[in-house]
């Protein structure tokens, strides 16, 4: 397994390059299901999770060729298979994406389920509730969806809690479905918004998409489209936190502020300075962190996904920061690995307390999750001496070639690979 060898202190100055959104990405692959025409997505990371959902989506029958630049062209046209095996779904829950599009579309889907991972349990019961109440037989059969239906019906839905992958399930299923349907209490993410924006490119009538009630008129066919993946807000925030963790004064070009209103108000609590244009973020450090409490929440809120990357931040802050994860049960694999660097964290249920320490000192620690990684890499940046981060395999999933962009801007880091690590 490739690791990540990093000796901290360099500051980090200079340019980087923002990927388009792995959590958008996805379901704008997965979305390509949904006609016989091809989908033209650019932006598109090269990423782990991305080749996963091709080589699912192949499984399938659905052809797909990249241009190297971000362009990649998928032909759905000729699915001969309906299922979404367990080896493939395991590595990436995203998977369970396939079922709203193979349903709407072709009756019929059978898709593993995901199971439990590092972050909490994860469940998919309201993306199966919301089919049902659109007309869908399911069960569940040897740890599979097994979900059958004529045509979908519009249906009001409302989802007990607000879920990203749910709300974009349902709403592409809804796309094909008979009639309209409306989801209440549904997720406002920037990506929701994006997927929204690729389904009316391809011919679907959704409305009212980046609130909590999005409406969605069912038609005969979606059609071909070719579309921008947003920028990736969790990259863009992982890069701020570095050098607000490390030092310097960095470029972030290609990136989305709009979509990061809540993570640059945390950001400059913290003693960043921060200037925004249109698709550029200013980011630059020159003092010790401020520390920062916060609470998750979903959009617009705090992101869940930003959380181990500000507590990496916190953990060498001046002053104390009360942390509250609301949104997964189990998001604090990295504070063990945080304290092996000399981080002072106390965890009670959801809540962790940080009291910030002048510095941290290098130590081999293990990826658990993808931004657990993140934030080892963070703190390993800003700690005194070598850093090992083992199992980025994680990171790989969904940051696009980190260290060369972190090299890029004065870090020094490495990738040991497999053979030679
Ligand atoms: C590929 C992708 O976009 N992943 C993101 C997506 O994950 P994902 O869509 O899986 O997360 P959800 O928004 O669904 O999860 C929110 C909460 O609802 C619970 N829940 C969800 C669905 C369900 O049927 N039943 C249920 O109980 C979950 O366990 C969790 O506690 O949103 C999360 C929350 O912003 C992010 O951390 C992930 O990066
Ligand atoms: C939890 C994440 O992703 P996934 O839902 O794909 O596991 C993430 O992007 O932080």
């Amino acid at each position: 397994m490739d690791k990540l060898q990093i000796t901290g202190g360099n500051r980090l100055n200079g340019e980087v390059n923002i990927s388009g959104a792995k959590n958008a990405a996805l379901p704008n692959l997965c979305a390509s299901l949904l006609s016989a025409d091809p989908i033209t997505l650019h932006n598109v990371p090269d990423l782990n999770d991305i080749g996963t959902t091709l080589r699912l989506l192949g499984r399938m029958g659905v052809k797909s060729a990249r241009d190297g630049d971000g362009q990649l062209t998928l032909d759905a046209s000729q699915v001969d298979s309906l299922e979404a095996p367990y080896e493939l779904v395991k590595t990436m829950r995203a998977s369970i994406l396939v079922l709203g599009p193979l349903l709407s579309r072709f009756g019929e889907a059978r898709v593993s389920l995901p199971g439990g991972c590092a972050i909490g349990q994860r469940p998919v019961d309201q993306h199966i509730k919301g089919l049902e109440a659109m007309g869908a037989d399911i069960r569940i059969e040897h740890g599979f969806v097994v979900a059958k239906a004529k045509r979908l019906k519009g249906a009001s839905i409302r989802t007990d809690m607000v879920t990203v992958t749910g709300t974009e399930n349902l709403m592409m299923a809804a796309t094909l479905a008979e009639g309209r349907t409306t989801l209440e209490n549904a997720a406002r993410e920037p990506e929701i918004v994006d997927l929204a924006e690729l389904l009316n490119k391809m011919g679907a009538r959704i409305q009212g998409q980046g609130g909590d009630r999005i409406t969605i008129d069912g038609v005969e066919r979606l059609h071909g489209a070719s579309h921008q993946v947003v920028a990736d807000r969790i990259e863009a925030g992982t890069f701020l936190c570095a050098v607000g963790a490390a030092g310097g004064d960095i470029m972030l070009r290609r990136a989305a502020p709009h979509t990061m209103g809540a993570i640059i108000d945390k950001l400059q609590e913290a003693g960043l300075s921060i200037e925004c244009g249109d698709d550029w973020i200013r980011g630059s450090m020159n003092k010790r962190p401020q520390a920062t409490g916060f609470r998750t929440r979903e959009y617009p809120g705090f992101p869940t996904d930003m959380q181990a990357q500000l507590m990496a931040l916190n953990a060498i802050a001046d002053g104390t920061a009360v942390i509250v994860e609301n949104i997964f049960e189990n998001r604090y694999m990295h504070v063990q690995e945080l304290v092996r660097m000399g981080a002072l964290i106390d965890i009670d249920g959801h809540t962790a307390v940080v009291t910030g320490v002048p510095q941290l000192s290098g130590a081999t620690v293990m990826a658990t999750d993808l931004r657990a990684s993140a934030s080892l890499v963070i703190a390993g940046l800003a700690a005194f001496g070598q850093t090992t981060v083992e199992r980025i395999y994680h990171l790989d999933r969904g940051y696009e070639r980190m260290e060369e962009k972190l090299r890029g801007i004065g870090a020094d880091v490495q990738r040991l690979r497999r053979e030679a690590a």
